[in-house]
């Protein structure tokens, strides 16, 4: 059986994130990858040096080629930059209804660029979140788009069950960037129970990449019909390990390595 997963998301021409950072983790996971480019960025360690969006026609075609031929089993969507670009997007997604949905809601890279124009939050919060089987919205994202300030574990379990009334199936919120110094806690809620992910805080500036690899995890995952609860528990692993062992490449926020899980022996099965 051949899985195939498709990322809807901008280029990373350092490779770290984006489009480059879900292929790598398709791959590692033999998943067969598909991509459709929203924007172009360039881009390396040490930021965002200029975006150049694709037009809705471009993506629109790309989405369509997809649809003719090789239907995929889940869909990730990442850097989805304008408000036209996410109803295309949602068009697709509705034509299409047997797709599991992974929304990644990427509106700002590390180094502080936008990702997201500020008139297309809305978009993604109503005609996005409505499609999705999971989100999965680091702390920040979960504050723009539930409106309200997330500093305790009980403020992101407010957040995620407001996330959950907007719409999505499953909410993670993830704790990147959560101010325990020792531990970094993700969390899963499903409409009715919380489920909590624990791994030790590494304190290193190469986490380039991470929220990117992560729902890439679980896309690929999900498409070959995991449980939600294992798919977040491989990508807890995948990213663990990519931070870890992480690549010593540029001279600022560097990538992750998604062939670490692999070198340390770690099953996929
Ligand atoms: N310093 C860290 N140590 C260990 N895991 C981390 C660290 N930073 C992020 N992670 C993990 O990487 C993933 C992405 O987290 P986060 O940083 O919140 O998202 P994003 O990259 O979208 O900002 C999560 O699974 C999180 O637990
Ligand atoms: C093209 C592109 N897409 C997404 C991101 C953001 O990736 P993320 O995994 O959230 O990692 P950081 O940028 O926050 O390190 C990106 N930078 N570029």
């Amino acid at each position: 059986m051949i899985y195939k997963s498709l990322t809807i998301a901008g280029s990373d021409s350092g490779g770290g994130a984006g489009i480059q950072a879900d292929l790598k983790t398709f791959q590692e996971l033999e998943v067969y990858g598909m991509s459709v480019i929203t924007a172009v960025t360039a881009q390396n360690t040490l930021g965002v040096q200029a975006v150049y969006p694709m037009t809705v026609e471009a993506v629109e075609e790309q989405l369509h080629s997809i649809a003719a031929d090789l239907q995929p089993d889940s869909v990730k969507t990442g850097m989805l930059y304008s408000a036209e670009i996410i109803e295309k997007v949602a068009e697709f997604v509705e034509k299409n209804a047997w797709i599991k949905l992974i929304v990644d809601p990427v509106m700002i890279a590390k180094g502080g660029a936008s990702l997201l124009q500020d008139d297309a939050i809305h978009a993604v919060k109503t005609k996005l979140m409505p499609l999705a089987y999971v989100i999965t919205p680091n702390i920040p994202e979960a504050e723009v788009l539930t409106d309200m300030k997330i500093e305790t574990t009980d403020d992101r379990m407010l957040a995620a069950k407001k996330l959950y009334a907007m719409g999505a199936a499953n909410v993670v919120i993830k704790g990147g960037h959560s101010n325990d110094q020792d531990v970094v806690l993700d969390l899963l809620y499903d409409g009715e129970q919380f489920f909590e992910y624990k791994s030790p805080r590494k304190r290193t500036n190469n986490t380039h990449g991470t929220g990117c690899t992560f729902a890439a995890v679980l896309t690929a995952e999900i498409a070959k019909g995991r449980t939600l609860d294992d798919a977040v528990r491989m990508a807890k692993k995948f990213i663990t390990a990519a931070i870890d062992e992480h690549l010593e490449i540029g001279s600022g926020h560097g990538p992750t390595n998604h062939w670490a899980f692999r070198m340390a022996g770690l099953s996929i099965r």
